[in-house]
């Protein structure tokens, strides 16, 4: 397609994965398992998983796919990003600046590019490594998890979600073929803050030390997740920041929603207990591999949006530095400490 407008490809679009981890190379997967020319850039760790191993997927609708991952299709080598019509962005925040520093030597002019990672300024921050690229947030709900080495599973429900522009309507079909189906909109500034307010339940869940369905089980910890979201919830509305619906429930109900007790929580969300046992939180898998988290990118982007209205937001503070002293010690909480760990930090 080099020589084509990118919005009517001719032949199928190559897409390139940058940063393929558990979300990348579940996406990417996904995408060559629907006929999609795929490309993936990642570490030298998972280049010898791949040498010895296929990638495998697995969803918890009962997906199956194995692939074998040559070194054509998973490389360390940055260079094949010169061919890419279209890239997916998944390193974890802290490697944004570093990832758009090193596309920037390689995309051709104008080579659309889709941040799929959790918080909120990534986009801007590729955006200023990659002037000659058309940066666009997207978002991507949905749990995965690396079961074993190579084999990354799908554990929760959603689909992926990007900025509205034409130039990315020629890619939807590629989505949709694998089945995870890509919607274009224009409201994403919302959609981005609506999934931090989901995600502003990963520190809980890294300091719980236990998988999401049990942690969201546990009373406690959902009265921890209600006080940040409450707080964050107030300052979105302040700053006149649009919530949208990404659950069953309402943004703006979730709150009072986790504050239920037990026997009613199980019965009202039920649709968002669907949850894999198995699954963790990426900030856990972090914590659990010793690399440091996305917490600034995540509870620090509310702390930020609350000193920007002369506020405080003391339940995400108190959150991020218990991650961060979490990051050296592995200390973790049990529920009924963190919450009074946090009511302690919010009176
Ligand atoms: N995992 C999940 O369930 C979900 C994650 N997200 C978000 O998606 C984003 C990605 O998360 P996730 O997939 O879990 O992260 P991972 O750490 O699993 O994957 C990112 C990969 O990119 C690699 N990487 C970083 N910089 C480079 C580089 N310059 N060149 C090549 N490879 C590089 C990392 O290697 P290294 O570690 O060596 O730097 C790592 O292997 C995050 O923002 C996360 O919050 C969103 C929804 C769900
Ligand atoms: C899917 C979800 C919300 C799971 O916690 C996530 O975004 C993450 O793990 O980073």
């Amino acid at each position: 397609m080099t020589n084509q407008s990118p919005n009517q490809p001719s032949q199928p679009p190559r897409i390139l994965i940058f940063g393929a981890g558990s979300v990348g190379c579940y996406v990417g997967g996904r995408l060559m398992s629907g006929g999609a020319e795929v490309v993936m850039i990642g570490r030298p760790r998972l280049r010898q998983v791949f040498d010895e191993s296929p990638l495998v997927l697995t969803d918890y609708e009962g997906f199956h796919f194995e692939t074998q991952l040559g070194p054509d299709l998973f490389t360390e080598d940055a260079s094949v990003a010169a061919d890419a019509d279209l890239v997916l962005v998944t390193v974890k925040s802290a490697a944004s600046a570093e990832a758009g520093k090193t596309l920037a030597k390689y995309l051709r002019p104008g080579t659309p590019v889709i941040s799929l990672q959790n918080g909120i300024s990534n986009v801007e921050t590729l955006r200023s490594q990659l002037p000659d690229a058309r940066v666009f947030a997207g978002m991507i709900p949905f749990n995965v998890l690396q079961k074993t080495p190579g084999h990354f599973h799908h554990g929760t429900e959603g689909h992926l979600m990007a900025e509205k522009h034409a130039c990315l309507e020629p890619f939807l079909s590629a989505f949709e073929s694998c089945g995870l189906a890509l919607e274009l909109r224009e409201d994403m500034t919302s959609v981005m803050w609506s999934k931090l307010l989901l995600n502003l339940n990963n520190p809980i869940n890294a300091l719980s030390n236990v998988p999401l369905l049990e942690e969201l089980s546990d009373r406690n910890y959902r009265l921890c997740l209600a006080l940040a979201q409450k707080e964050t919830l107030a300052l979105l509305d302040m700053a006149k920041i649009d919530t949208v619906q990404l659950t069953a429930i309402p943004m703006s109900l979730i709150p009072k929603v986790m504050s239920l007790p037990n026997w009613l929580f199980q019965r009202v969300a039920q649709k968002m207990l669907a949850i894999d046992p198995i699954a963790r939180s990426s900030m856990w898998e972090d914590l659990e591999a010793g690399r440091p988290t996305e917490v600034d990118w995540i509870n620090g982007e509310v702390v930020k949006l609350a000193n920007s209205l002369g506020k405080k937001a003391p339940a995400n503070q108190r959150l991020t530095e218990l991650v961060h002293a979490c990051e050296q010690s592995r200390r973790r909480w049990a529920g009924d400490e963190l919450l009074r760990e946090l009511r302690s930090a919010s009176r």
